[in-house]
């Protein structure tokens, strides 16, 4: 199947929020590091999520935890490009958690639906890529890269300043010849932002929408969840045991109508989805 095929539909309306599961085949990413040693513990963990519920499997092979270093792109590739092939050869939905050119244009060629650029539109080859293989590509909100963007969380007015930004970084997509309708925004929780900075911006998350486009969001075991949850002695909860309030931002999320929700735990998120779903159908009947 090409990518082309892969993505057709992905952005057809599905009375339901989508459910993006997320396979990050690095060593050191912030919830689930190390998960995946190998390809085959990645692909079985992207098949159950497609089992369990899951839309679209989040491919990644470079942690963007804030502070982490950059991989080397044969690194990534090497990483991806197995868990990829054998996702989209088995009729999965892939998308590619890359900033990198070469890695998303060899992840389309091995069947990847959907471009998932956490860079903000950084690199112009990977939006000539994304304009050519034509399929959905995610412009995700940040400020400078993970080594450095944790100095850059710094804002007078959070929502108008980070859709502000998206729209100048959209004018560089249209410009590199994406086309509009298969451009989805995401606010990039965590990315550039503090706790306060996530939390504004998801509670008004109808601004962002106002730009026009679907909206991808990740809120899945965030340190913010952390921070909120944290104990006694102020110590934030362990990432792994942030799954319950996950699910609690994935109904908001899906009551608000957003495109997507990008989470590690697939069928909690899935279910919630339904149950949304189930809830906005039933208040339509009186
Ligand atoms: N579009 C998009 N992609 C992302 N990739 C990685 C992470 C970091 O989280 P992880 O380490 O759990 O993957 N978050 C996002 C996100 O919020 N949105």
């Amino acid at each position: 199947m090409t990518s082309v095929q892969a993505s057709r539909g992905l952005l057809e309306p599905l009375g339901r929020t989508r459910v993006m599961g997320v396979v990050n085949v690095t060593p050191d990413s912030f919830s689930d590091g190390g998960a995946y040693p190998t390809a085959v513990d990645a692909v079985r963990a992207g098949l159950a999520m497609a089992a369990e519920g899951a839309d679209i499997v989040d491919v990644g092979g470079e942690s963007t935890r804030p502070g982490a270093g950059r991989v080397d792109p044969a690194e990534e590739l090497r990483r991806v490009l197995p868990v990829v092939t054998e996702l989209a050869a088995a009729g999965v939905a892939v998308s590619v958690d890359t900033t990198r050119p070469a890695v998303a244009e060899a992840a389309l060629a091995a069947g990847a639906a959907v471009i998932n650029d956490v860079s903000g539109a950084a690199d112009r080859d990977l939006l000539a890529v994304a304009a050519e293989r034509a399929v959905p590509y995610v412009l995700m909100h940040t400020r400078g890269v993970s080594a450095d963007m944790a100095t850059r969380a710094v804002y007078g007015d959070v929502v108008s300043e980070v859709v502000a930004e998206l729209r100048e970084r959209l004018d560089a997509v249209f410009a590199a010849g994406i086309a509009p309708e298969r451009v989805i925004v995401d606010p990039g929780i965590g990315f550039a932002k503090e706790s306060g900075h996530n939390w504004t911006l998801l509670a008004h998350l109808d601004a962002i929408a106002a730009l026009g486009h679907p909206l991808l969001v990740g809120t899945s075991r965030k340190s913010f969840l952390g921070s909120l949850l944290a104990d006694a002695d102020e110590r934030p909860r362990p990432a792994g045991e942030r799954d319950d309030a996950t699910q609690a931002t994935t109904a908001l999320l899906a009551a608000d109508g957003v495109w997507a929700v990008r989470v590690h735990a697939v069928r909690a998120a899935a279910d919630a989805v339904r149950v949304v779903q189930a809830w906005r159908e039933a208040r339509e009947w009186r």
